[in-house]
């Protein structure tokens, strides 16, 4: 294998590479840009047109998705997986990774969109990085551009794996966005109802990608679940330029969208779910979910609600948890 290939090892333990750029025996180029960054390309000839960029590791302790990363692209540099798409990957927060924590910080994935310019830190410096690595990567006319933001939601959830489409300002998704995310083994897609400033928001909005934020399968008892082989299949396919099709007989596809958004506003705000609520799990009208202050309260009012991301230790002004709701934004 290249020794390129071992990005996430070689990023980890702080050794760049003094040989920057190596080339496959089928002439694929690997190019580390940064630590935890590499771009690959694909023989002129092979090229299929597409743009892909994956990351992970946006959040330290999502191991899954990191794991799953690290795969990949040892086999691009094994030549076991033959790319026929400019693929630009990265691991996001490197320290967060190296201590399995989330942030050490501010949470990477609300310094996008240029609020890392507010925000100060090593976090927002690194926001600044990979916003200036992924401009250069997609700033070529005339191709397909897609992005997959690869997270794992840290509890249960009724949903094994779910998509979340960042607020797009009204412009529709690419034809066939949503039959990949099926054929990625996702069960359903979140719809934001307004402007976010994570990673796949940056990509959606200021270079026009096809972009997601991907919630994978946690680890579980089965410690690769048939759900995440499905998604690993899907990306390999991505990224040998094949198209391909969801299963036979699929579950059914899930749209939701947010109702409302919960935010920490002091630190006395509790949230009044159990601590292993499940995501996606059903919502009482009525029922008190949070409370905040001097008579703050957050109360269900919405029919059919569920709640998501429930995480009260956030920093204040951030979310804690969403409310949504099936369907399509109103
Ligand atoms: O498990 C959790 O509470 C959060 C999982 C996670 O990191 N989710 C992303 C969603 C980003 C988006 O809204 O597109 C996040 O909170 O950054
Ligand atoms: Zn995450």
């Amino acid at each position: 294998m290249l020794s390129l290939g071992k990005l996430l090892e070689l990023s980890l333990a702080g050794r760049e590479p003094a040989e920057k750029i190596q080339v496959t025996s089928r002439g694929v180029k690997l190019h580390w840009l940064a630590d935890g960054v590499l771009q690959i390309t694909p023989p002129a000839s092979e090229d299929c047109g597409v743009d892909l960029l994956l990351s992970a590791g946006i959040h330290g302790n999502e191991i899954i998705p990191i794991e799953l990363l690290d795969r990949l692209i040892r086999a691009i540099a094994r030549g076991d997986l033959r790319p026929r798409v400019r693929l630009l990957v990265m691991f996001g927060n490197l320290e967060a990774i190296r201590r399995g924590v989330r942030h050490i910080g501010n949470d990477l994935n609300r310094l996008f969109c240029g609020a890392h310019v507010e925000a100060g830190g090593a976090e927002a410096m690194r926001a600044m990085e990979l916003e200036r690595m992924t401009a250069s990567f997609l700033s070529l006319e005339g191709r397909t551009r897609r992005h997959y933001d690869l997270h794992s939601a840290m509890r249960p959830s009724l949903l094994s794996q779910f998509a979340i489409c960042p607020w797009r300002n009204g412009r529709p998704l690419a034809e066939g966005a949503l039959e990949r995310l099926r054929a990625a083994s996702m069960d359903g897609v979140l719809m934001q109802r307004a402007a976010s400033t994570t990673f796949s928001a940056y990509t959606a909005n200021e270079h026009g990608a096809e972009a997601f934020t991907l919630e994978l399968a946690e680890e579980s008892a089965e410690r690769w679940p048939a759900c995440l082989q499905v998604f690993e299949r899907a990306m390999q396919a991505q990224i040998a330029g094949q198209s391909i099709q969801a299963e036979a007989t699929p579950e059914r596809f899930h749209v939701f969208s947010v109702a409302r958004e919960i935010i920490k506003r002091s630190e006395r705000f509790r949230l009044c779910l159990p601590d292993d609520v499940e995501n996606f799990a059903m919502l009482v009208p009525g029922t008190l979910l949070a409370e905040d202050g001097e008579g703050d309260r957050w109360i269900v009012e919405e029919e059919e609600a569920r709640i998501l991301f429930p995480m009260a230790q956030v920093a204040i002004g951030q979310r804690a948890g969403l409310v949504v709701v099936p369907g399509e934004p109103a």
